[in-house]
């Protein structure tokens, strides 16, 4: 917190990869400057905003987002926590009135914030209006302790990030006032009156920043990893590739740079991708102060496509590195695995993976549905009803590659709607007709998101300017992701009759030579993402590759080693050993 003063860094921009330095399992701060200071800025109005920004900001306050509950955290229209306003006394009165209304999961509750932006549904005059955000103070600002009316707590060790201390929090009938009710999109007026937004899902907001920041911060982690595993396959020597050769660097095995490139490729496909997604983010920003959201559903289903894929990729890519360096990617100084732990949680937070992706597969049908009525359809899904036809590309081009793919994603789409029409005809109702086609319809929604990220990275490579070189090996490194998504789903470019068979072997053929050319660029790749030592913590990855000292030197470090015997000794072995058991 002082660095970023001094550097005048907001609380918003600071960035995860810094944090995570110097927090490796968890920062109990993170919601704060992300989540809650997003929900100040974004949904609290200008006066309210004067009253309380300058306080997070100097760190007076300290907030969460308490929206989960243990009961319910997908069905956000499902949550339990109640805020009734009482027109007597102008305030709102906060309650939890069952054991799954307990809020559940908020980082920084357990111990740290001493207040919340709860989202609670909303009462006036004897109405529900759905869930809502409130900013509430939940403990002294002085002694920190809880106020009454609220009972707090952490709830016990995780996975991973236990140095963050997540909480629970329930309300007992807890009173705030009145003006304590995020303003700036809906509002209770005095005499209870409701005033409604421009659109009933702004409150959500928050979430949609947040899913945003997620992308942009899987890429980092990626990057990490890709940068520890790489650097320590130069480094280690293993096996002998020819009988009777020096042990080669185990970099030089295919199946190593098949392991560790396409994940290098995938760093920047994820990252151009975000850059991409935030950009609109800021577009629709600035449409909804003038009062326009048109463009809200569609950013909607964007960042929810790409927090899924880039959870999932990077989340998977760190595994992979990890296993890639044998043994040593198990031992807690490599960083691996604390990169996967605080990674893996991004599958979950902020949206469950399945259940996004589902929304996204949603919006896929609705579109589908209204192209072929000739209904406006917004432009990132236009494709699904234009003719489904190949262009004038190259055979087996980059721009054929990313045809095939946008073709792959129409036809699915297609398919999977003439089976959803089907299963209605059986079933006479939408909903379980839907559930029946659940997979195919996640299906859809992966597909088209990675034809986003493949578009995306291809369009990105091709307009850099400032230097040919790097163009070309960013140029080899897409088409190498371009070959690895298309290998790895080779079915729906068969079905689709997008690849033939000759054409997969083609691409496969190819991407061995890729990996090929590719090796001697993967230590520059990686080196390029500029880690300082310090930020990667990493006895395997640091810049000067003295893997084998680090790691002795860390093993020194280990408390058993601050004697020769051990207590356990003395208090468990010895007594076993004389026991004759
Ligand atoms: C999406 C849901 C599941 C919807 O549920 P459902 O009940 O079906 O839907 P309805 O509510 O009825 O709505 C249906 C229609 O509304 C549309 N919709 C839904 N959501 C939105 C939205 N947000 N915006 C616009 N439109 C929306 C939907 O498409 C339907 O439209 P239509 O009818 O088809 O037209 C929803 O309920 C839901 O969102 N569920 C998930 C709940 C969730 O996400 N919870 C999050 C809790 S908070 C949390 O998890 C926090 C975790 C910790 C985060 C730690 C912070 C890390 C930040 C990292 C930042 C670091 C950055 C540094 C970068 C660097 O490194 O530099
Ligand atoms: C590390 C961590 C930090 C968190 N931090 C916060 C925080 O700061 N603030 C906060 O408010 N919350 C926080 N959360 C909570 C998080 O947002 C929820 O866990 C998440 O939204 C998933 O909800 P759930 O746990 O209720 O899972 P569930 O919704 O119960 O999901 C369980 C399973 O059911 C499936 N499922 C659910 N609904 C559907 C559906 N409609 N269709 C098909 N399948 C479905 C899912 O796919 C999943 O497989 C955090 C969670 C974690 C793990």
């Amino acid at each position: 917190m002082r660095k970023l003063a001094e550097h005048n860094i907001p609380l918003r921009e600071a960035s995860i990869t810094q944090v995570h330095s110097v927090l490796r399992d968890g920062n109990p701060l993170i919601v704060h400057t992300s989540m809650f200071a997003n929900a100040l800025a974004s949904l609290a109005n200008p006066k309210q905003q004067q009253q309380w920004v300058p306080l997070a900001e100097k760190n007076r306050i300290i907030g969460t987002y308490a929206q989960t509950e243990i009961g319910h955290g997908t069905f956000v229209r499902g949550l339990e926590t109640t805020a009734i306003f009482d027109p007597e006394t102008k305030e709102f009165v906060l309650h939890s009135p069952t054991i799954t209304s307990t809020k559940w999961w908020p980082g920084g509750l357990g111990k740290t914030a001493n207040a919340a932006i709860v989202m609670a549904q909303l009462y006036t005059q004897g109405k529900c209006y759905g869930p809502h955000p409130f900013f509430v103070q939940l403990r002294d600002f002085d002694t920190h302790h809880s106020l009454p009316g609220v009972i707090l707590g952490e709830i016990g060790p995780r996975l991973g990030i236990n140095s963050q201390d997540n909480g629970y929090l329930r309300f007992d009938h807890y009173r705030i006032p009145r003006t304590n009710m995020l303003m700036r999109h809906s509002q209770v007026l005095e005499d209870g009156s409701y005033v409604k937004p421009i659109h009933n899902k702004l409150s959500y907001g928050t979430m949609v920043w947040t899913r945003v920041a997620i992308v942009h911060s899987c890429s980092k982690k990626l990057a990490c990893a890709v940068t520890i595993a790489t650097r320590y396959s130069a480094v280690r020597h293993q096996s002998e590739l020819v009988p009777g050769k020096p042990e080669p660097q185990i970099l030089e095995y295919q199946t190593q740079q098949y392991k560790l490139l396409p994940h290098i490729a995938s760093v920047f496909a994820i990252l151009f991708s975000a850059s991409s997604v935030l950009r609109m983010q800021r577009n629709v920003a600035a449409s909804i102060s003038k009062g326009n959201v048109e463009l809200l559903p569609e950013l909607h289903i964007l960042s929810c496509a790409m927090k899924a894929l880039s959870s999932q990729d990077s989340t998977q890519g760190i595994e992979t590195c990890r296993l890639a360096c044998g043994g040593h990617g198990y031992i807690a100084s490599s960083g691996l695995p604390s990169l996967y732990t605080s990674t893996t949680c991004t599958i979950t937070y902020e949206g469950e993976n399945t259940v996004l992706l589902l929304q996204v597969a949603r919006y896929l049908i609705k579109s589908y549905r209204a192209g072929l009525e000739g209904l406006p359809v917004l432009p990132s899904v236009m494709y699904l009803t234009a003719p489904s036809a190949m262009h004038q590309s190259p055979p087996l081009s980059n721009q054929a590659l990313i045809e095939a793919f946008r073709i792959s994603s129409a036809n699915l789409v297609k398919e999977t709607e003439s089976r959803l029409c089907r299963q209605f005809n059986l079933e006479q109702n939408f909903h379980y007709a839907w559930n029946r086609c659940s997979v195919a319809l996640v299906h859809c929604a992966e597909l088209h998101s990675r034809y986003y990220m493949c578009e995306k990275f291809l369009s990105t490579v091709e307009s850099i300017r400032a230097s040919d070189r790097v163009r070309s090996v960013l140029q080899d490194l897409c088409r190498l992701y371009l070959i690895h998504h298309i290998t790895l789903n080779q079915g729906h470019f068969l079905r689709s009759g997008t690849l033939s068979g000759v054409d997969l072997s083609t691409l496969e053929e190819e991407m061995y030579e890729l990996l090929a050319k590719l090796r001697p660029q993967a230590v520059p790749l990686v080196d390029a993402f500029d880690f300082r030592d310090e930020l990667l913590g990493s006895t395997l990855g640091a810049w000067d590759g003295r893997v084998y000292e680090r790691l002795y030197e860390e093993a020194q470090k280990s408390p058993l080693n601050k004697t020769d015997v051990s207590k356990a000794y003395h208090k468990y072995l010895q007594p076993l050993m004389k026991s004759n058991l």
